[in-house]
């Protein structure tokens, strides 16, 4: 077992910045060393723990409205991906790609059966059919302060008539937050969410939601989050929350 648990969080170990991060298990990641910037390990790292036939859901497809491609194009165009070669004044966008299993081997699951393990999918990539649920991508800064996704609602995500369910829009703070904690304090859990909904959100709309790292504070890492319209100027739901440091041993522990 104690291979297996290496392999399962070698990847992120080596990302110094994602889920698991720090975990102390001693592996390798020979892949990681070419890279220069931590943001490049991250995704370098992100690449290799998953089998190439993993799709990446960061990616456009032909769901993607005009909205969401424009602000696509807009963080891409700032990234590092875009500026390979520039000199990097760490005010570049990294975009995180994205896949519908957290890890090639499942973690916590020494106490599910392998068939359970085999069909786990993280809970927003797993609708095959693209743009009726969470489409979505997510751009962090250089500084690791600021975390930005854009997110597209589908049809199966709704709530009251028209509108994106509560629990679809606190399902994608968790979701921007955990990854921005992660990347900060890894690895990390969800200890508490309070979320604040200010106006609805149009079923099929495109908005913003942006984490910001408020503070540290030994093993707690507090982030305020907001989702707005795309122009900034409607509110829809703001939240804070708290992620909490754990140790691999507490996911093992069930
Ligand atoms: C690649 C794809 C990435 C996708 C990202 C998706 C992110 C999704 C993240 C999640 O949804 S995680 C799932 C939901 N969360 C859980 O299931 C967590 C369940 N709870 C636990 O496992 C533990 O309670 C927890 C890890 C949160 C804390 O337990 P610990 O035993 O490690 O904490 P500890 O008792 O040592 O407390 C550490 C500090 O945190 C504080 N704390 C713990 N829980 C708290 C809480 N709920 N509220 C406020 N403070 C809390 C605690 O008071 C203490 O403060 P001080 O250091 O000041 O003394």
């Amino acid at each position: 077992m104690a291979r297996n648990v290496g392999r399962i969080f070698s990847g992120f170990r080596c990302s110094g910045s994602l889920p698991f991060g720090k975990t102390q298990l001693k592996t390798r990641c020979p892949r990681l060393l070419l890279r220069t910037t931590p943001e490049r390990t991250v995704v370098q790292a992100l690449s290799s723990i998953f089998s190439h036939k993993s799709r990446d859901f960061s990616l456009p497809n032909s769901s993607w409205g005009e909205e969401m491609m424009r602000l696509y194009n807009h963080y891409s165009s700032q990234s590092g991906e875009a500026a390979e070669g520039q000199e990097d004044q760490g005010e570049q966008w990294t975009r995180l790609p994205s896949y519908n299993r957290s890890l090639k081997y499942a973690t916590g699951g020494v106490y599910l059966s392998k068939i359970i393990q085999s069909k786990a999918r993280l809970f927003t990539r797993n609708i095959r059919d693209t743009g009726a649920a969470f489409e979505y991508v997510l751009f962090f800064r250089r500084d690791k302060q600021r975390c930005v996704c854009i997110f597209q609602a589908g049809h199966l995500l709704e709530g009251p008539p028209g509108h994106v369910h509560g629990g679809a829009i606190a399902t994608m703070i968790d979701t921007v937050t955990g990854t921005h904690a992660s990347l900060l304090s890894a690895p990390v859990m969800t200890a508490n969410l309070n979320i604040n909904y200010r106006s609805p959100i149009p079923l099929g709309s495109t908005v913003l939601v942006e984490s910001t790292m408020d503070k540290e504070e030994g093993k707690k890492t507090f982030l305020s989050c907001r989702v707005t319209s795309t122009d900034g100027s409607k509110l829809h739901t703001e939240a804070a929350a708290l992620f909490v440091s754990i140790n691999v041993s507490h996911l093992l522990r069930g």
